[in-house]
């Protein structure tokens, strides 16, 4: 059973439409307190309305919603003070520096963070008198989050933390975003990154067209399903030929020229396949062994692959 008590997000039929179309279809499910939970899915699956919603942006035309056991359209100046939201790029003013806005910001809540402990949390002391229009597209990101923790909330919302991120950025955030975990903050990531929601996430919602397709540990969401072999060659191969190996289940090319062929043998299929190959005088590039990743799952689970 779902409460308030031990959940810091109940979603429960949610629905919301835009004209005729409906953005968030009868979503339902809940976030634990001290978890990251991802929102997972392509462009237009309905998780900025999600969100927006949650932050008590926007009303739902039906379904429950509760976030810190709050209403966020009747509790919306309660709710503002306990959770943090990163804003969208473009949300900040171009010329003020990381101390400014920070110092700024502060004065919005009761019980703020020290901007100063915030800087070096986010790894931004170095530039910290820098225009916020001088800094790159990652150090904004950053300063974002930084601007999202000035309230010392319980629950953050990052929506597309480490878009225009480098990965040395991109892998540094994610520690800046394990570390809040680690003291305790809830936090609700909407990606699109396959990577990211597998290394971050406690679970992983996957939605599309508004509805939820899976909710699992992104673990088990890649391990519920056989191995696989998966290599590149030339696009167009007979996927006939490639299902009928003996330690082959079922072959697929989700993209041109990429392979997956399904088994609960891969030592033998990968025998099986590196021989073909040398018959048919074909040559195979990336031949690997694995789990699924969140991608195929994705894949799997929609029919269409997950867009940036
Ligand atoms: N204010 C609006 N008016 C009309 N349609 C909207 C509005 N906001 C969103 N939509 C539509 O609702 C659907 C869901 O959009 P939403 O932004 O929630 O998806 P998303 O998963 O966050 O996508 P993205 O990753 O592109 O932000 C889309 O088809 C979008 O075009």
């Amino acid at each position: 059973m779902t409460s308030t008590a031990d959940h810091a997000i109940v979603v429960q039929h949610l629905v919301k439409s835009y004209g005729g179309k409906r953005a968030v279809d009868d979503l339902s499910f809940s976030v634990r307190r001290g978890e990251i939970f991802a929102l997972l899915g392509p462009n237009g699956a309905g998780k900025t309305t999600t969100v927006e919603i949650l932050e008590g942006y926007r009303a739902p035309d039906s379904g429950t919603v509760h976030v810190l056991g709050l209403d966020p359209q009747r509790d919306a100046a309660q709710l503002k003070q306990r959770i943090g939201v990163m804003l969208q790029q473009g949300g900040i003013y171009p010329t003020v520096t990381a101390s400014e806005l920070l110092h700024l910001f502060r004065h919005f809540y009761r019980d703020p963070e020290d901007p100063e402990a915030l800087i070096d949390l986010v790894g931004l002391r170095e530039s910290a008198h820098v225009r916020y229009r001088q800094l790159s597209g990652g150090q904004q990101r950053r300063l974002a989050l930084a601007a999202a923790l000035i309230g010392k909330p319980e629950l953050l919302f990052l929506d597309e933390p480490t878009t225009a991120m480098d990965p040395q950025a991109r892998h540094l955030t994610w520690g800046i975003i394990r570390e809040l975990r680690e003291r305790g903050l809830t936090v609700l990531l909407t990606t699109h990154f396959m990577e990211e929601a597998e290394r971050l996430a406690d679970r992983v919602a996957i939605i599309d067209h508004g509805r939820l397709i899976a909710l699992e540990e992104p673990k088990v969401l890649t391990q519920a399903n056989a191995e696989e072999v998966q290599f590149t060659a030339p696009p167009g191969l007979d996927l006939a030929t490639l299902a009928a190996l003996p330690a082959a289940n079922s072959a697929r090319e989700p993209r041109p020229g990429f392979y997956v062929i399904a088994t609960t043998r891969p030592a033998d299929l990968l025998a099986e396949v590196t021989a073909w190959a040398r018959d048919a005088g074909i040559l195979l590039n990336d031949l690997r062994v694995g789990h699924e990743s969140l991608e195929d799952v994705f894949l799997r689970l929609t029919g269409h692959e997950l867009r940036e």
